[in-house]
């Protein structure tokens, strides 16, 4: 029998032609025309195709899966997908009526293998810019706001009291031992504030003498004194415009200069060197001390109202003896540092870790950092262990032994203290720094410092 005409020859030349695969079945769901990309899409002769019922070649396995099948079922447009020869085949069945009967199904086929290529790759590509960016805005946040170690629960209260004050314009006070981490949480602060784009200006006001440090400060002008430049000089205050002052080491600022840091913090002025005209700033202060200020207060050394005016919310950092918990991640943090820094890949023993946990850190992170980096540094083997830890922290070995030997002996509370002290002044004495460098680094009168001294047997360097 003589299949009927579908269309003239110029139309079935021009289907013919097409990349995409045409397929045609007629009111039965018997395939009736095959174009030659639909033989090199489906990997089939047409001679195999042609005549036969769709229904056949599906349940035959020659189709996976036939979407002329699917409109007779549906009476309806249908989409499916199918894998031939390992390209991605897109198939569209589109149902042609007469009346209320299907009269032709007309099936487009369509290669998207390179299109799920692109979109795989498209999809993988924009995992890996996910991922990027990630990692980016991670290491961004963490240099934009510093790295800070906060696990410990003291230190964690500390952090949830500096990201509610950080935004704000409070002077705040910083107290803590020294090397506890005062200048760190000073830039994170600066950093978390509306000013963190601006200038960010430290200054010790420890390190600069005296006759020095209110010209650094407030800046002089011209002809003030002998040897001040010509033109003057812009102090640190006016550096810091717009933006954050730092100071550092605030309970070592003279009582003449406290009265002029009140003024700058109450009212944001302040009195150039040699200058009758007031100069005004806007600066958010922060500073920070490892002296106990109350006292200073009490004994007549700071000024209660500079006191009062910068410690409107204290922040307290705990020495690391008191946060055990942030010990571990220092370790583990300064151990990546270091190796990065020096290129090595250093580990740390099961047992060395325990001694650096242990021990009680009285220079507080400073210390940890600076043995932490002797030890990836010095240590030759790959594995840092007991013996190299013992070796970079001496005390740690007396400290230890003293323990046991009290407890052994039954000693009373009060010569334990006494014994202790003893190792804590022998300890102090060997850095050989003055008396009262000695006095100030541990926060005792010089007068204190000499009797426990006398009562040791040990002596000053001077
Ligand atoms: N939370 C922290 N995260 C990362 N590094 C820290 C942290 N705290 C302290 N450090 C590191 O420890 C060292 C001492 O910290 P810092 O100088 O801030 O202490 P400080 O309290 O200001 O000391 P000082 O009173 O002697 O000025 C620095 O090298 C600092 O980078």
């Amino acid at each position: 029998m003589k299949p009927p005409t579908l269309f003239s020859e110029d139309w079935k030349s021009f289907l013919e032609m097409s990349y995409d695969g045409i397929v045609i079945a007629n009111h039965e769901g018997r395939i009736v025309y095959m174009n030659p990309a639909a033989e090199r899409l489906e990997e089939v002769k047409k001679e195999e195709i042609l005549g036969r019922m769709a229904k056949e070649l599906e349940e035959e396995g020659i189709y996976r899966v036939s979407v002329t099948v699917k409109v007779f079922q549906s009476g309806k447009k249908e989409t499916c997908m199918d894998i031939k020869g390992g390209r991605q085949l897109l198939l569209t069945g589109i149902p042609v009526f007469e009346g209320d009967a299907i009269k032709w199904v007309y099936v487009n086929e369509r290669d998207i293998t390179e299109l799920m290529k692109m979109r795989e790759d498209e999809k993988h590509m924009r995992e890996q810019v996910k991922h990027y960016k990630e990692e980016l805005d991670r290491i961004t946040a963490s240099e934009k706001q510093g790295l800070v170690i906060a696990k410990s629960p003291k230190m964690k209260q500390n952090m949830e009291l500096l990201k509610r004050l950080a935004p704000t314009e409070t002077s705040i006070l910083i107290e803590g031992e020294s090397g506890v981490g005062k200048d760190v949480f000073a830039r994170w602060i600066h950093d978390n504030s509306m000013r963190a784009e601006l200038s960010y200006v430290k200054i010790d006001c420890g390190a600069i003498s005296e006759n020095l440090l209110e010209s650094e400060l407030f800046g002089y002008e011209e002809g003030a004194f002998t040897g001040a430049r010509k033109q003057g000089k812009k102090g640190l205050v006016e550096e810091a415009n717009g933006g954050t002052l730092f100071l550092d080491e605030i309970g070592e600022l003279p009582l003449n200069l406290q009265t002029k840091m009140l003024r700058l913090v109450q009212e944001k002025v302040f009195l150039p060197v040699g200058s009758t005209t007031e100069k005004m700033v806007d600066i958010r202060i922060i500073a920070a001390t490892n002296k106990n200020l109350k006292e200073m207060v009490l004994k007549g050394k700071f000024r209660q109202d500079l006191y009062y005016r910068l410690n409107v919310i204290p922040i307290k950092l705990p020495p690391l003896r008191e946060r055990k918990e942030d010990v571990f991640e220092f370790v583990q943090y300064f151990l990546k540092v270091y190796n990065r820094k020096h290129g090595y890949r250093k580990r740390l023993s099961p047992e060395a870790v325990h001694i650096l946990c242990d021990y009680e850190w009285p220079g507080n992170v400073r210390e940890l950092s600076n043995i932490m980096e002797r030890l990836v540094v010095v240590t030759p083997s790959p594995v840092i262990g007991e013996d190299d830890v013992l070796l970079a922290i001496p005390d740690y070995q007396a400290i230890k032994l003293q323990r046991a030997d009290m407890i052994e002996k039954g000693m009373t509370h009060q010569s334990a203290m006494e014994a202790f002290e003893e190792t804590y002044f022998r300890y102090i004495m060997e850095k050989g720094l003055t008396l009262k460098k000695t006095a100030d680094l541990i926060g005792l009168s010089e007068s204190t410092l000499k009797r426990k001294l006398k009562k040791y047997g040990l002596r000053p360097r001077d």
